[in-house]
C-alpha cells in the first residue's frame, strides 16, 4: 500500500475507467428483465392490430340509434355475436340497417358497424329496463339473436379502439439505452418480440475472508463472529441488478484464497472481496493479490492491467481499499475492508457504480439531495476525510437524522438507515440545522 492518500472521486474514476459495459447478447424476454437495450426496437405489427371494441355491448350503425332514449328506444335486430378471437360475424356477414351484433371487449368491429353501444345503454335483449350485464352465451345462446332496445345514441367510432392507435409499424417502440422493466417487457410481448438484444446482467462473485467467520446457523465458538458481509453484499449486488454468487468465507490463508478466487473466475464478471486489506499480520487479501505477489492471477506479464493495487482513501469508513484486475480475462476485482459498515458503504460508493457500468446504465449514481441536519448535538468528522454517516431521511420535512455513531462495526444502525450523510473533507463539525448532502440508499 503506497503512502499516497487517494480521494473518493479519484478511486471511483479509476474504477469506472477500467470497467467496460458487457458485450450485448440476444435474450428471451423474461431473462432481459432489468437489462439495458442496445437496439432500437421497431414495431412490425400495429397495436391494436385491428379496430376493436373497448366495451361489451352492441355493434351498430349510428344512424339507427340517432335520437334513441329509454322512453323511445331504437329497436334493432340482433344478428349474431362477435367474441375476442373472432375475425368478424359468422359467414362474413355485415351489420346492415336496423341490425346490431353483440360484441365483446377486444373483439373486432364487424363490417358495416360504425360504433359500439355499451350493454348498460340497452335492455341487453331482455325486453326489460336497462341491463347491467349481458347474458352468458353458454347460458342463453338465443341472446345472439332477437331484438335489442338501445336507450342512447352514439357517435361514430364510439367505444372503438382504432387499429394502430397505440403503435404503428415502423414506430420505435423502445430506444437503445432503455432499461427493460415490466411495462417494457409487456410492450415487447405485445408487438410480438420474443427476444431482444441487451447487455446481460453482470455475474458478481462475493467472497468474504477471515478465519473468525462462522456461517449463520452454525454454532458460535469463542472469538468468532458470524459472516455478515458476504450476505449483505450478495444482496446488494442483486439489488443493483447483478447475478450474484456468494462464496462461503475463506480462512486467512493466501494460498487458499488465491485458489478460491481462481476457481471463481469462470463465473465472474467482477469479483468483490471483504476483509484482509488493512495493515495487520493476517491481512490475507492484500498478501494474496498485491501485484507483486500474485503472478498466477495477474493475467500474464505482457498484458497490462493485471494485479491489484491497495490504497488508502481519504474517507471514513472505508479507508483501506483494493482495486485491479485478475486472471486471463482481466476480471475486475474490488477488495473492500472487512468492517461491516465499511464494506457496505464501499459497495455503495464503488461496486454498485461498477455493476451499473457493466450493465450499460448511464447514470450509475444513487440520487443525492440536500437536507437539514436534525441531531441532538454537533456531528464531528475527521479532518481531510469525507465521512459517510448513516441516517434516516425525511423527505417531507427535508431533514436527515443520524442513526448510531460513526463506528464501522454498527450493523444494527445501518439496518435502520435509508441514507448516507456526507460530511466533506474540509468539514470537521456540523451543527444541527446545517445543510448537508445526503445520498439516498432506497
Ligand atoms: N493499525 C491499523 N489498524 C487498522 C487500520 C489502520 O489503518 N491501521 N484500519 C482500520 C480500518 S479503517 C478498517 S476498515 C479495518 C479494515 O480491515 P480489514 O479489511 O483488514 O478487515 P479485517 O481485519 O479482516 O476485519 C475488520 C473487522 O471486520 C470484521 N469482519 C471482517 N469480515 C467480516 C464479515 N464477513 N462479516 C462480519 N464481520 C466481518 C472483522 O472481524 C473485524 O472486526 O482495519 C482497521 N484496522
Ligand atoms: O475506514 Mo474503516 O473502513 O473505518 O472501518
Amino acid at each position: 500500500m503506497s503512502s499516497t492518500i487517494w480521494s473518493v472521486d479519484e478511486h471511483l474514476d479509476d474504477i469506472l475507467a477500467a470497467v467496460r459495459p458487457l458485450e450485448p447478447i440476444e435474450l428471451q424476454l423474461p431473462e432481459a428483465h432489468g437489462c439495458v437495450l442496445v437496439e432500437d426496437v421497431v414495431v412490425e405489427v400495429a397495436l391494436p392490430p385491428f379496430d376493436n371494441s373497448s366495451m361489451d355491448g352492441y355493434a351498430v350503425r349510428i344512424s339507427d340509434v340517432e335520437g334513441a332514449s329509454e322512453e323511445f328506444p331504437a329497436v334493432l335486430t340482433v344478428i349474431g355475436d362477435v367474441a375476442a378471437g373472432d375475425t368478424g360475424l359468422a359467414d362474413g356477414r355485415s351489420v346492415g340497417p336496423g341490425e346490431a351484433a353483440r360484441i365483446m371487449t377486444g373483439a373486432p368491429l364487424p363490417a358495416g358497424a360504425e360504433a359500439v353501444v355499451p350493454v348498460e345503454w340497452t335492455d341487453g335483449g331482455t325486453g326489460g329496463g336497462p341491463a347491467d350485464t349481458m347474458r352468458a352465451h353458454s347460458d342463453a345462446p338465443e341472446g345472439a339473436s332477437g331484438e335489442v332496445r338501445v336507450h342512447r345514441p352514439v357517435k361514430a367510432r364510439a367505444h372503438v379502439r382504432a387499429k394502430g392507435s397505440d403503435v404503428r409499424p415502423g414506430d420505435v417502440a423502445l430506444r437503445a439505452g432503455s432499461v427493460v422493466g415490466p411495462p417494457q417487457i409487456g410492450l415487447l410481448a405485445a408487438i410480438g418480440r420474443s427476444t431482444v438484444k441487451v447487455r446481460p446482467r453482470p455475474r458478481v462473485v462475493v467472497l468474504s475472508t477471515g478465519s473468525e467467520l462462522v456461517q449463520p446457523g452454525e454454532e458460535l465458538t469463542g472469538g468468532r463472529i458470524y459472516d455478515s458481509n458476504s450476505f449483505a453484499l450478495t444482496a446488494a449486488a442483486r439489488d443493483a441488478g447483478a447475478i450474484a454468487y456468494r462464496v462461503p468465507a475463506v480462512a486467512d490463508d493466501a494460498e487458499t484464497l488465491r485458489a478460491t478466487i481462481e476457481d471463481q473466475l469462470i463465473r465472474a464478471d467482477i469479483v468483490v472481496t471483504t476483509g484482509g486489506v488493512s495493515v495487520g499480520a493476517y491481512d490475507v487479501v492484500k498478501e494474496a493479490l498485491s501485484s507483486v505477489s500474485s503472478a498466477s492471477l495477474a493475467g500474464g506479464e505482457d498484458e497490462p492491467g493485471g494485479g491489484v493495487d491497495f490504497r488508502k482513501l481519504a474517507m471514513q469508513p472505508g479507508k483501506p481499499q483494493g482495486f485491479g484486475s485478475i486472471g486471463p480475462d482481466h476480471t475486475p476485482l474490488l477488495a473492500l475492508p472487512g468492517n461491516p459498515v465499511s464494506s457496505y458503504v464501499s459497495f455503495e460508493l464503488f461496486v454498485r457504480p461498477a455493476i451499473l457500468t457493466l450493465m450499460g446504465i448511464e447514470d450509475v449514481h444513487r440520487p443525492k439531495v440536500r437536507a437539514t441536519l436534525s441531531a441532538d448535538g454537533p456531528l464531528t468528522s475527521p479532518p481531510g476525510k469525507r465521512q459517510f454517516l448513516r441516517g434516516t431521511y425525511d423527505a417531507e420535512a427535508g431533514t436527515v437524522t443520524p442513526v448510531g455513531g460513526p463506528g464501522s462495526h454498527l450493523i444494527a444502525a445501518l439496518a435502520q438507515a435509508d441514507a448516507l450523510i456526507v460530511l466533506p473533507e474540509d468539514v470537521t463539525s456540523a451543527e444541527p440545522g446545517a445543510d448537508a448532502e445526503v445520498i439516498l440508499l432506497r
